[in-house]
């Protein structure tokens, strides 16, 4: 790829005196990646309660926030990072645009103030490795200088046409590199869909049954005949699905934009988790406890996987299961839910409930 570091340098540090980049993102549980507007006295208030009960916390300075806010949203951020114990809930931010006014007072003010208790930050509509490039260096040379011993890793969001056709050199620009959300509304805007809606499906986005025929063999094309509608989304997310398992970091769904929709939202963010994305967005608390359930192995999935994985001894071979052939190959598939299962369950004593309840007789 051109441009990129060799392979030897990958993982030096970009500035003298920068935290070592880690050679492996930790798959910390993320479920929920919750935003709330710092500079919103309301929405800040209900921080410190919120910490345990979400997987991320992310203060927005992007959109969503109004330009004259912005440096009242800097600022309460660092407020609140600096006021609050986070215990296991991550400390996420949305920075600001990188062609916009205020990214620069971002990184400048976020990093030396609140660089110890920040875990990911999120660059906005990043188009190609440049972007990533960008921040990677001027993040080294700002932790150097805070002295701050661990590494601040970043989460592109694509919300770009361009962003997405360069998804793979995005995952692969640096070793901070954390996973991608997809940005629906502005990628929509960009590439000129024709949905007004922030992320979910559409009605005029379907595929209709084939008509019946009559007795003459003859399609009657006025009958009446199922439709069913289909996910604009699920290029983009199973693309991003599979760079970023390429490159060893995470994917995430996004934001859905109908807060009274609580069952759509769950079947949009269900299709991700299907897909292979870790967590989604939440823009408000009522979408905690969607993600939560959604992004949670079902205890009959672990239940299953738990007895597959027994009846397969070393991990070898065929069995039959409940009239089912099981392999070297559904045991790997079974691992990744005891797997998610374990991080889960590390993180919420609920969940870990439900889990140990487990009986697994194979
Ligand atoms: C939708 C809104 C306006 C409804 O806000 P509301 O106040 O009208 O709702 P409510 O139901 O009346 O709220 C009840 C209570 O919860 C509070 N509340 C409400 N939301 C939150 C929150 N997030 N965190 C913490 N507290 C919250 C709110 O302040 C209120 O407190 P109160 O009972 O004391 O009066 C509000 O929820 C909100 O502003 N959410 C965040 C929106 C946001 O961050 N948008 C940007 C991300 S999406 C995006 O950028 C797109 C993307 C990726 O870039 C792209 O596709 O291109
Ligand atoms: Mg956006």
């Amino acid at each position: 790829m051109s441009g990129s570091r060799s392979a030897k340098d990958f993982f030096r540090p970009l500035a003298v005196g920068a935290p070592a980049p880690l050679t492996e993102i930790p798959a910390r549980p993320s479920r929920a990646i919750h935003f709330f507007d710092p500079s919103n006295p309301k929405m800040a208030a209900k921080i410190p309660d919120m910490v345990g009960k979400v997987d991320v916390l992310l203060g927005n300075l992007e959109d969503a926030i109004k330009a004259d806010n912005k440096t009242a949203a800097r600022e309460g951020l660092v407020k609140i990072a600096q006021e609050t114990d986070f215990g296991p809930t991550q400390l996420w931010t949305r920075i600001n645009s990188l062609d916009s006014p205020w990214v620069l007072d971002d990184l400048t003010t976020l990093v030396p103030a609140i660089g110890d208790k920040l875990d990911v930050i999120m660059v906005p509509k990043v188009q190609g490795a440049e972007d990533i490039h960008y921040v990677d260096r001027l993040l080294a040379q700002l932790e150097a200088k805070a002295g701050l011993e661990r590494p601040i890793l970043i989460h592109a969001i694509l919300e770009t046409a361009r962003g997405v056709a360069n998804v793979e050199e995005i995952c692969a620009a640096s070793p901070r590199m954390q996973g991608l959300s997809l940005g629906p509304a502005d990628l929509a805007a960009d590439r000129r869909m024709k949905t007004t809606r922030v992320g979910g499906g559409h009605p005029g986005y379907l595929v209709r049954q084939d008509p019946p025929k009559n007795e003459l063999g003859v399609a009657d094309i006025n009958a009446a005949r199922t439709t069913y509608q289909q996910d604009l989304w699920h290029y983009t997310i199973a693309r991003m699905v599979d760079a970023c398992a390429m490159h060893g970091i995470y994917p995430y769904y996004g934001p859905f934009g109908d807060i009274a929709d609580e069952v759509a939202c769950e079947d949009q963010f269900r299709n991700a988790f299907l897909l292979g994305c870790v967590g989604t967005w939440s823009l408000h608390p009522k979408q905690i406890a969607i993600a939560n359930r959604v992004f949670s192995p079902s205890v009959e999935d672990v239940a299953h996987a738990r007895r597959v994985a027994a009846a397969m001894g070393d991990g070898t071979g065929a069995v039959m299961l409940d009239g089912k052939m099981e392999d070297d190959a559904s045991l790997k598939q079974c691992l990744v839910m005891v797997e998610l299962a374990e991080q889960l369950a590390a993180i919420d004593p609920e969940l870990k409930a439900q889990y140990d309840a487990i009986e697994v007789d194979a």
